[in-house]
């Protein structure tokens, strides 16, 4: 059997992670707690129509801060479940409740209608489950250990988000322009314009460094788009649209990053070097 047979083969045993496009349709969260007020700020994320439902007295601070500042797109009964005519209309349903029992009829009622569900407090019943996110503009990262260990999925994304500049949202924003104002240009759908375009935009991110793109306005995506694409379908300098980095940016790329694993090395080897010297043991 080859690697990728053997790869093929064992492929199984997770989740499908998906970028569930909820734009305007229609959430239930039942229970207002801590657990539903982390619930309410993953859908409006979103732009869900999002429904809260839960008795007064239970509402966790955070959920009522998410009532109170988002009328536009939530909708709160402070009131207990009432029954199954609570789910008409809702396309997704979540429940983070203190009652396992109700949590349980509920999701059953979620499955006589076809509705996904999540219940906080019963994994096995769930038809999805929320994971640790980092969120920069249109990015989106999610970490999942398929119910094996929440926090652990939350200190992984502590860890992810070192290694990320910060910048790379507005980056992405500034691609996704690009690439409609490439489709306005070249428009079609498949063939060879998509092919060519795909081509080009892929490689404009291969050889653009990342933070490159955050320097484009509309006028310089025309300018991209006239030098790159029009001429010769190649990837333009930032020479040929004429513009330079900013100082700062380009003398850290340019010469501190590249240094730093050399300066790094002396620095220890330095270090170790004078440790020898200073504890020799004495004769
Ligand atoms: C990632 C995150 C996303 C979110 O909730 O949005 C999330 N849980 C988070 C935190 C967290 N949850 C818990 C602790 C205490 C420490 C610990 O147990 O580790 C902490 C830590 C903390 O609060 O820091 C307790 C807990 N969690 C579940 C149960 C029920 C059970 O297991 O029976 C119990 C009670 C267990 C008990 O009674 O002992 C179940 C689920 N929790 C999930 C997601 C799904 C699996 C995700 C995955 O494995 O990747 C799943 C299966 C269903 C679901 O909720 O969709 C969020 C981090 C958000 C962030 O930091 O950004
Ligand atoms: N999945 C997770 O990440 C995670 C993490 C921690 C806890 N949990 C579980 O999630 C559940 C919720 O946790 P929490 O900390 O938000 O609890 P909580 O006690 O703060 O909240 C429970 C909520 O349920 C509401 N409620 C109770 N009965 C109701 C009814 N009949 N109709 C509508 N609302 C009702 C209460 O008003 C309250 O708002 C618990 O079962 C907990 O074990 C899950």
């Amino acid at each position: 059997m080859t690697d990728e047979e053997a790869r093929i083969k064992s492929i199984g045993g997770g989740s499908l992670l998906i970028a569930w496009q909820l734009k305007d349709k229609r959430a239930l969260v039942i229970g207002g707690g801590e657990v539903a007020s982390q619930r309410v700020e993953s859908i409006l994320t979103a732009d869900a129509f999002i429904t809260v439902l839960s008795p007064e007295n239970g509402l966790h601070p955070r959920t009522k801060r998410f009532i109170d500042l988002r009328s536009d797109r939530i909708t709160y009964h402070a009131r207990p479940f009432s029954g199954p005519e609570e789910l008409d209309g809702a396309d997704i349903v979540l429940t983070a409740l203190d009652d396992n029992d109700l949590s349980r009829s509920i999701v059953e009622m979620c499955r006589a209608r076809r509705i996904p569900v999540n219940a906080a407090d019963i994994p096995d019943l769930c038809d999805f489950y929320f994971g640790a996110q980092i969120r920069d503009g249109p990015l989106q990262i999610m970490i999942s250990t398929n119910g094996n260990g929440p926090r652990m999925a939350s200190l992984i994304r502590t860890k992810l988000q070192k290694g990320l500049s910060g910048r790379e949202g507005a980056a992405i924003t500034k691609i996704g322009r690009l690439r409609n104002k490439l489709k306005e240009r070249a428009p079609g759908v498949g063939g060879q314009v998509g092919k060519e375009r795909m081509e080009w935009m892929t490689a404009m991110c291969n050889e653009w460094a990342m933070e490159d793109f955050t320097l484009l306005d509309e006028e310089l995506m025309d300018r991209v788009l006239d030098e790159g694409w029009e001429k010769n379908k190649r990837v333009p300098s930032l020479n040929d649209i004429e513009v330079r980095r900013p100082q700062i940016q380009s003398w850290i790329t340019t010469f501190i990053l590249p240094a730093l694993p050399t300066a790094t090395a002396f620095v220890t080897g330095a270090l170790a070097a004078t440790l020898l010297l200073t504890h020799r043991p004495r004769p």
